[in-house]
C-alpha cells in the first residue's frame, strides 16, 4: 500500500513539530511538504534538533498548488488560515484536518463573535466533520475536512458525555474547572508565557468567558438532545505540558459509585485512546505526557449526589497533533492507533 503523503502548513509551531515527531514513527504515511513563511529555506533538523537523521525536509512557502500534490494538509496554524485554503485543496481532492478552530463551531455567528473575524467558508460545512472520533468516528470517515477539537473541549467532552448522555445529571448547572500547561498557549513570544512570570504562580484566566466554551456547549447539545449549562474556567499551571479538568454535575438519577464505575468503562470499553481508571485512583498529567491517552477517574464524594470526573490529557497529543493523526488514520481506513502507541514519559 502506497504510504498517505502529507503535508504540513505551519511547521514552526508546537503542534507542526508535535506531528512531526508522530508522523516519524507511522508506518503508512510520510510528510513531503512543511511550510513557514518566516523560516522558508531553513532544514527541519536544523530548527528541530530532535528530528536529526530523521526528515530531510526544509520549510517551504505555503503554496496551495504545491500542497495540492499531497493527499492530506494538516493546518498548524493560527485561527482563521485553513479557512483561506480549505476549499481550493478539497475541491482538487486533498484531505484537510485543522488543528485550529475555524470548522469546530457550525453556528458561525457564534464563531464569529469568539474568533473576532467573519466567517467565510460557511459552504464548506458540508464536507466538515468534528474530529472527536470517539463520538463522531463513522462521520469522521465520510468527510474531507476535519475540525480537531480545542484541547480543553477534548478533556472536557470525553470526561462528561458518558453522563450526559446517560441522563444520570442535571444539564443545567455543570462546572468544568480546568488547568493547562503553558505550551497550550503556542510558540509564539508572549511576556505572560515567560518562565518569570508564569513559574511559581497559579491563576484562572478567562473567567467571563473563554473561546473553548460556545464549542464545547455546542457538541455537548448535540450529543445530548438538549441545552447544557456549563461554566468553565481555564487555569495556567506553572508546567511545559498537560492539562487537567475536574468537572463537578449534581445526579437527577441515583447512581452508586460501582455504577458510576461501570457507566465509564462501559462507554470506553473498545477506546484505545480512553482509559477509565481503576476505582479508588486518579490520573495525572504526567500518566499521558507524551501519550495520545485521555485517563478519567469519576468520583461520588461522600455519598452526596454530586459526581466528579477528572480528565488528564497531553495537550498537544490527545488535545492537538495526535488526535488529528488518529482522524487521518480514520480518513484513510488505516488502523486507528497507527503512530500514536508512545507510552507517556515517567517521570
Ligand atoms: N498549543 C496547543 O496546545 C494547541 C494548539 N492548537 C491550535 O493549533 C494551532 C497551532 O498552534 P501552535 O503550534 O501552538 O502555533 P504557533 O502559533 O506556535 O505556530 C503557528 C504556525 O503557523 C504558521 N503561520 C502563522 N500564520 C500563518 C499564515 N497566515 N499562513 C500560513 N502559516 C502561518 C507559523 O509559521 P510562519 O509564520 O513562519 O509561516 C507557525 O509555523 C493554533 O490554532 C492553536 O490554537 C490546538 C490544540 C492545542
Ligand atoms: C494555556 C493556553 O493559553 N491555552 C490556550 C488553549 C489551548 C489551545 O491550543 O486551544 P486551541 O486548540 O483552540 O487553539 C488558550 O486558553 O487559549
Amino acid at each position: 500500500m502506497q504510504k498517505v503523503k502529507v503535508g504540513i502548513v505551519g511547521g514552526t509551531g508546537y503542534t507542526g513539530v508535535e506531528l512531526l515527531r508522530l508522523l516519524a514513527n507511522h508506518p503508512q504515511a510520510e510528510v513531503s511538504m512543511i511550510t513557514s513563511r518566516s523560516e522558508e529555506g531553513v532544514a527541519v533538523a536544523d530548527m528541530y534538533p530532535n528530528l536529526r537523521g530523521i526528515y530531510d525536509l526544509q520549510f517551504t512557502q505555503p503554496d496551495s498548488e504545491k500542497l495540492k500534490s499531497c493527499d492530506i494538509v494538516f493546518f498548524a496554524t493560527p485561527h482563521g488560515v485553513a479557512m483561506s485554503m480549505a476549499d481550493d485543496l478539497t475541491s482538487a481532492g486533498v484531505k484537510v484536518i485543522d488543528l485550529a478552530a475555524d470548522f469546530r463551531i457550525e453556528d458561525l455567528d457564534v464563531w464569529s463573535k469568539w474568533y473576532g473575524m467573519p466567517h467565510t467558508e460557511a459552504k464548506l460545512f458540508d464536507k466538515v466533520c468534528y474530529g472527536l472520533p470517539e463520538y463522531f468516528r463513522d462521520n469522521i470517515a465520510k468527510a474531507m475536512i476535519i475540525a480537531n477539537p480545542g484541547c480543553y473541549p477534548t478533556s472536557v467532552l470525553l470526561g462528561l458525555l458518558p453522563l450526559l448522555k446517560a441522563g444520570v445529571i442535571d444539564p443545567s448547572n455543570i462546572i468544568a474547572d480546568g488547568k493547562s500547561g503553558v505550551s497550550g498557549a503556542g510558540r509564539g513570544a508572549n511576556v505572560a508565557m515567560l518562565g518569570a512570570e508564569m513559574s511559581e504562580s497559579f491563576k484562572a484566566y478567562g473567567v467571563s468567558g473563554h473561546r473553548h466554551l460556545p464549542e464545547m456547549k455546542e457538541k455537548l447539545t448535540q450529543l445530548s438532545g438538549g441545552e447544557v449549562g456549563l461554566t468553565f474556567v481555564p487555569h495556567l499551571v506553572p508546567m511545559v505540558r498537560g492539562m487537567e479538568n475536574s468537572i463537578y454535575a449534581t445526579m437527577k438519577t441515583d447512581m452508586s459509585q460501582a455504577e458510576l464505575q461501570q457507566l465509564f468503562e462501559e462507554t470506553y470499553k473498545n477506546e484505545p485512546f480512553v482509559d477509565v481508571m481503576p476505582a479508588g485512583s486518579l490520573p495525572e498529567t504526567r500518566m499521558v505526557k507524551g501519550s495520545n491517552m485521555c485517563r478519567l477517574a469519576v468520583y461520588r464524594p461522600q455519598g452526596s449526589s454530586q459526581v466528579v470526573v477528572t480528565s488528564v490529557i497531553d495537550n498537544l497529543v490527545k488535545g492537538a497533533a495526535g488526535q488529528a493523526v488518529q482522524n487521518m488514520n480514520i480518513l484513510f481506513g488505516l488502523e486507528e492507533t497507527l503512530g500514536l502507541t508512545q507510552v507517556a514519559l515517567l517521570p
